[in-house]
């Protein structure tokens, strides 16, 4: 093992910045110049392209990384299936769509010895992972770190941690994730997940949520009038540095393909990267970096103001998923109803809590529980939300008490049957709007 790779999440270093051409080299001269694939690489590595977008595509969209490993990636025996586990892929088929409102609380703890891999626990999606359309939403709960090492060819993979941190060893370097921060592996990229804190404050174990996005990489939305700084700032993502494994055995690999897991079982670990360049990178942001946007006259803003990262579609402004985080921040509007309002969307909404509270339900919506909306699918706040809200006196309120998140997308989400029939699963959660009665007099 390298002396990088042996580095702990503290004081790893990052390269800052989103959509750049970054570099790095984990021994010096690693990183050829000038030239992506000389005749004979540096050091007497292997160079390899990894590309994630087509050849072809815009430059704007045009995605790939030059990676100069110990052993080429086309070094590896068979793969062969392996038990998918509790991990569902698009099209979900296992029930119907439903307009029925859901909420879920948290996932059961899981068996000792239960890794990343094996505690991803697919809720529901929509799309299609071999058209590279649509998402899956997963939650995880591990309690033991990866020994194996895994990529996912359907989609990239947005991990939103809820408890306990993650580090990140990647084909690109370390990356270190916690609550409150976000990671982002690029579809392909090898990886395996270590906890750092076995024994979280709060509970055993780490959990979180994670975004399959099989359609158009993440992106930074565009700002318009905002202009040219504001919401989740470039250079606030930041990517690894070059840290390699050198290490000769048996390493197992799972590669998730068309909605299934197979394996394989390597003479030496993937993880071999000693320097790379390009585009095609994983980050980490920390949400407590958004720039939060708001009303400062009146009137609750639709939530896509709080965008962090956006999939786009062929359809301008119709998102593939919209990754939102509604952040700390302070409410100013005058005679306005502050919380989010009652509303019917068009896009489908999974709603995730990472601490605290959320403004719009004064209980029920739990960290680590989660809520699906699904396409004009009526819902807003809660009755005890709406009449404190209807009645709080105006003054300029900090939102400070929690950390909630939107997976909002353009394709209503199906529950997968271990979604729709858990014990977990909430019965009653229509009950939250049963006590809103008539306030109306035509009198006024
Ligand atoms: O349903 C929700 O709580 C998410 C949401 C928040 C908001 O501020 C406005 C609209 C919206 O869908
Ligand atoms: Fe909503």
């Amino acid at each position: 093992m390298s002396g990088d790779a042996r580095k702990t999440a503290e004081g790893l270093a990052y390269l800052s910045g989103f959509g750049n051409e970054h570099g790095s080299e984990a021994v010096p001269g690693a990183l050829p110049h000038g030239r992506n694939a000389p005749q004979r690489a540096p050091l007497g590595l292997y160079a390899e392209q990894l590309s994630g977008s087509a050849f072809t595509e815009p430059r704007a969209s045009n995605r790939r990384s030059w990676l100069y490993r110990i052993r080429p990636s086309a070094a590896h025996p068979a793969f062969t299936r392996t038990d998918n586990g509790t991990l569902r892929t698009a099209p979900f088929t296992e029930t119907v769509p439903g307009p029925n409102r859901l909420r879920w609380n948290p996932l059961p703890e899981p068996p000792a010895g239960t890794d990343f891999l094996a505690g991803l626990w697919t809720l529901g999606g929509n799309g299609d992972a071999s058209q590279r359309t649509g998402i899956a939403v997963h939650l995880y709960h591990a309690n033991a770190s990866m020994e194996r090492v895994f990529s996912d060819a359907d989609g990239e993979l947005l991990i939103v941690p809820e408890r306990g941190g993650l580090l990140l060893r990647t084909e690109f370097g370390l990356l270190h994730v916690e609550p409150g921060r976000i990671a982002l592996i690029p579809r392909g990229v090898r990886f395996r997940v270590e906890l750092l804190d076995p024994a979280p404050e709060g509970g055993s174990g780490a959990r979180g949520y994670v975004c399959e996005n099989y359609g158009a990489p993440f992106q930074l939305p565009d700002l318009g009038p905002i202009g040219a700084n504001g919401l989740a700032n470039a250079r606030d993502f930041l990517a690894p540095v070059a840290a390699y494994e050198d290490v000769e055995g048996p390493v197992e690999v799972v590669n998730k393909f068309c909605g299934n897991l197979w394996t394989a079982t390597y003479d030496h670990s993937p993880l071999d990267v000693v320097a790379w360049h390009g585009n095609h990178v994983p980050y980490v942001y920390d949400l407590h970096r958004f720039n939060v946007i708001g009303s400062i006259s009146y009137d609750h803003p639709d939530p896509s103001i709080f965008t962090v990262l956006t999939s786009p579609s062929d359809t301008p402004g119709l998102a593939g998923v919209d990754f939102v985080v509604f952040a700390p921040r302070w409410l100013v509007g005058e005679d306005t109803f502050r919380p989010p309002y009652f509303h019917r969307n068009v896009m489908s909404e999974y709603m995730g809590l990472i601490e605290g509270a959320y403004d719009a339900k004064a209980e029920g919506f739990v960290p680590g529980g989660g809520s699906l909306h699904n396409m004009m699918s009526a819902h807003g706040p809660d009755e005890e939300t709406f009449l404190r809200a209807s009645a709080a006196e105006l003054e300029p309120q900090k939102i400070d008490d929690g950390l909630a998140f939107m997976f909002e997308t353009r394709w209503p989400v199906t529950a997968t049957a271990q979604a729709a029939r858990a014990d977990h699963l909430q019965r009653g959660y229509d009950d939250v709007w049963k006590g809103l009665g008539r306030h109306f007099r035509p009198a006024g």
